[in-house]
């Protein structure tokens, strides 16, 4: 049996095949789950995320609104006129301990701008001056109080944003402005967002309106803005300054996949911020994925394992008609052994194969047989003839019984071929065949030899006689006319016959006959001469 390389083998391909393909078709299954579902969690845990921001966002407005109450009821429960005296501000702010709760410092200027008290820190009151302080200036053209610019206090060194609040006494003049300081790096205020922060690595940040950074885990950034920081804006951000609030995925400034998110502030314009890594938003899913990998394997693994064994089964039919073809080939079965009772593709293909070789066995016998006959005469040929004569010689030799040929021509063939045509004397060719094939023994072997020669190979003859009854007998058969094509034609033949003598070869016993022939002819044609001549008085004799 050849051998089939695994590889090449379609049992082989096939199983490869169905394991590629269940094993595509799981892994794309699986992605397509897993993205889908994790399209649906970012959809969820995005809007838990913003919910969690407008909370945050909600919680700051309220704390701002908080302190602004107090500061604004401290600042209108002032009498303007008692405030005047020195060191009656600073005693009004001590009273109201509150304030402390709710402020990282307060501090009071005067209508000049000059510190008049400060709640922490009382060593710059009468020499520190806010004149030219934006929070103070807009507090005087706004004639109310204001949430300032953040920006680092000269006073505490600190990021801060102030609160302010303006006192005016019955004239409306300014007595004094009253601001309470946030600081941006203190827990207390922006830290209370810290609890809120999403993960293990996620977290809150505040933007001013116009991108200055007030409160990010990295507080070397606070009071930076974020438009003069190195990489710029992120897309994200540029967007949340221009009005965007939601959440989106993307990259953060570091390069990490993440769910941001904005909210704003509404009585600040603040841009509450929320970063959220896409990795531990989603650590359930790539969990799950990395888990879906064996499952899928093995049932990959199982399934080309079944693909296997069903097309092993499936191809048994085969692979006996490949084994039952292989003996035949070997000629250890006959093609019978094909089985055509199937009814599918195998049966057909066995069928198929039966009827090929049918045909080609009929095909290479039709083949041999023209290969040994003359196609005009239908008689043997020369080929089929001397190797008749080869193996007779070689019975005589062995038996010692006779063995003769005999040799002819049709008497002047190319007259009758130059008067009536080339088809005409194929006609008489073929009626000369017949005729002579009727003349002889059936056991006799009758070949044309060529052209208008034609040769017997006589066996077991009798008496030398005999031969030359045989050569009268012929030369008398081709004396009735011919009808070739309704015209009457006289055809006469020459014969010359040899006798093998013990030990001849072929090739002797042939000459030997042409040469009997040539001198029939020489003799005048339509008779026989026969070699060597018989030993009685006949022998020798040219009969006409
Ligand atoms: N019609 C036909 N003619 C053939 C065929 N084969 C050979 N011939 C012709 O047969 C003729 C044989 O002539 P030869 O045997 O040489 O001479 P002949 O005319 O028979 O004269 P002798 O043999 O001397 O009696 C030639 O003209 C060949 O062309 C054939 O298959 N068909």
């Amino acid at each position: 049996m050849r051998f089939v390389h695994p590889v090449k083998n379609l049992k082989s391909r096939l199983t490869v095949v169905i394991t590629a393909l269940v094993f595509v078709s799981s892994v794309l299954l699986a992605l397509a789950a897993l993205t889908l579902a994790e399209r649906e969690m970012a959809g969820l845990v995005g809007d838990r995320e913003f919910a969690l921001l407008s909370s945050a966002a909600g919680h700051l407005e309220r704390d701002l609104d908080a302190k602004r109450t107090l500061l604004r009821a401290i600042a209108e429960g002032a009498h303007p006129d008692s405030l005047a005296e020195p060191g009656a501000v600073q005693a009004y702010l001590e009273r109201h301990g509150t304030l402390r709760e709710q402020f990282f410092n307060v501090v009071a200027f005067d209508a000049s701008g000059t510190l008049v008290a400060s709640l922490t820190d009382r060593r710059q009151i009468g020499t520190f001056s806010g004149a030219d302080r934006p929070y103070f200036t807009q507090t005087v053209s706004a004639h109310e109080g204001i949430v300032s610019q953040p920006f680092r206090s000269k006073l505490s060194g600190r990021p801060v944003v102030l609160l302010t609040e303006p006192v005016y006494d019955a004239a409306g003049r300014l007595v004094v402005i009253l601001a309470g300081g946030i600081d941006l790096g203190q827990p207390s205020f922006l830290g209370q967002l810290e609890p809120l922060k999403p993960g293990r690595s996620g977290y809150l940040f505040l933007l001013a309106p116009d991108g200055t950074i007030l409160h990010h885990p990295d507080t070397r950034r606070i009071l930076r803005k974020v438009s003069e920081e190195a990489g710029g804006v992120m897309p994200t951000t540029q967007r949340a300054l221009a009005g965007f609030e939601g959440w989106s995925r993307a990259p953060t400034k570091a390069g990490v996949d993440a769910l941001i998110g904005y909210k704003r502030v509404p009585s600040t314009g603040w841009i509450v911020g929320i970063v959220y890594p896409a990795a531990e938003a989603f650590a359930p899913l790539i969990a799950l994925r990395r888990a879906a990998m064996l499952p899928t394997t093995l049932l990959a693994l199982l399934a080309g394992l079944l693909g296997w064994l069903a097309i092993h089964r499936l191809l048994r039919p085969l692979e006996t008609l490949r084994t039952q073809i292989a003996r035949v080939e070997r000629g250890e079965a006959d093609i019978d052994v094909l089985d055509l009772s199937r009814r599918d593709e195998v049966g057909a293909l066995s069928r198929a194969f039966h009827s090929l070789t049918r045909l080609r066995a009929r095909a290479d016998e039709e083949m041999a047989r023209l290969a040994r006959t003359d196609s005009l005469t239908g008689l043997h040929n020369r080929r089929v003839f001397e190797a008749e004569l080869d193996k007779a010689l070689l019975r005589a030799n062995r038996s010692g019984s006779r063995v003769a040929v005999a040799y002819l021509d049709i008497d002047r063939f190319k007259q009758i071929n130059d008067t009536h045509g080339h088809a005409t004397g194929d006609l008489v060719l073929v009626e000369f065949a017949r005729r002579l094939r009727a003349t002889v023994r059936v056991t006799d072997t009758v070949a044309r030899q060529a052209g208008d020669e034609f040769v017997v190979l006589f066996e077991h003859l009798g008496a030398s006689e005999e031969l030359a009854a045989l050569g009268r007998k012929i030369v008398e058969a081709m004396r009735p006319a011919f009808l070739a094509d309704s015209i009457d034609l006289a055809v006469t033949t020459s014969v010359g016959l040899a006798v093998a003598a013990p030990g001849i070869g072929r090739d002797a016993l042939l000459r030997q006959a042409d040469e009997a022939l040539y001198a029939a002819k020489a003799a005048g044609r339509d008779g026989y001469r026969v070699v060597p001549p018989p030993p009685l008085d006949t022998a020798n004799t040219l009969a006409h």
